[in-house]
């Protein structure tokens, strides 16, 4: 196998979670490059889980994880995974611009002691127009609305040109119109060749980006295949979740629009743009 063949993360009959607490049980899944895949499941199925596992957030508690080739014990180079956390807006009490919030991105790259560079100027700005807030960044992030920080958070980990962007429900709690912006901003990062694992209970939101869909329930991947066989197999229950939904009444799931919306129903208009 050659090195760009070498998937991106690989799991064989792995587990993950808190402690001696087993919360994701014995999966097997890998990413090649360029792959989008969309992680879905219930409430408490594991996904975050899963994901944080990747990153060393929840512990590793059996089966083979490598990610790039390495096994995770062994792997120290982080930057190549760019994430962007649940539900994480920018706290209002800090001040701080868009760019300097951006520029933190960078900070993994060089050594502490070095200041940033051109390099860094370049790839902040590259993150910047990535994410459509050139334009903006300049402002204090405490003015942008809550979809705009989402795409502040995602420029961050885009800053550090990461291999492989993980990303926990980046739709959720954002309006219709702001989704629609950030799936074409996930969209233009597909067409670039940009690999991401995105966790959702908004699969309609993103359909057009998503190359491939894993699914979750109670710790176990119980669907992995292509966006098309899974509306087939789906068919008639909601996206996602919802016919699992129970302890999140007005959680993310609340708001997961039925199969309709993946199927083509007309998807809300673009919020047209000023400045
Ligand atoms: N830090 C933690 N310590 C102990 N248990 C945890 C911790 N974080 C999550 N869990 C438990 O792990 C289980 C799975 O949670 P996880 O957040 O991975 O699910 P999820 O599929 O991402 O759910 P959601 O869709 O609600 O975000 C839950 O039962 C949760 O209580």
């Amino acid at each position: 196998m050659s090195v760009t063949d070498t998937p991106l993360i690989s799991l064989r009959a792995a587990s993950f979670g808190y402690a001696d607490r087993r919360v994701v049980d014995g999966v097997s899944l890998s990413q090649g490059r360029g792959e989008v895949i969309a992680l879905l499941g219930p409430n408490g199925s594991g996904k975050t889980t899963l994901v944080k596992g990747l990153l060393g957030l929840s512990d590793h508690l059996g089966g083979e994880v490598l990610l790039f080739g390495t096994p995770l014990a062994r792997f120290r180079d982080r930057p190549r995974i760019g994430y962007v956390p649940q539900r994480h807006s920018l706290s209002a009490s800090v001040r701080a611009t868009v760019r300097e919030v951006v520029e933190v991105g960078r900070l993994t790259r060089r050594p502490w002691w070095r200041p940033a560079g051109t390099a860094d100027a370049t790839a902040v700005d590259e993150a910047l127009d990535a994410v459509g807030l050139r334009d903006r960044e300049r402002e204090d992030v405490s003015a942008l609305s809550g979809g705009q920080q989402r795409r502040v958070l995602i420029a961050r980990a885009l800053a550090a040109r990461p291999d492989l962007l993980v990303m926990d429900e980046p739709t959720a709690g954002v309006d219709a119109a702001n989704q629609r912006i950030l799936a074409d901003v996930l969209s233009a990062l597909a067409a670039r060749g940009t690999s991401m694992l995105i966790v959702t209970h908004e699969l309609a939101a993103l359909h057009e980006v998503v190359t491939r869909i894993v699914c979750m329930d109670g710790g176990h991947v119980d669907y992995d295949g292509t966006p098309r066989d899974y509306l087939a197999t789906h068919r008639g229950h909601e996206v996602g979740d919802g016919h699992h939904h129970h302890d999140a009444p007005d959680g993310p799931g609340a708001r997961t629009p039925g199969m309709a919306a993946i199927a083509g129903d007309p998807l809300p208009p673009r919020e047209v743009h000023h400045g």
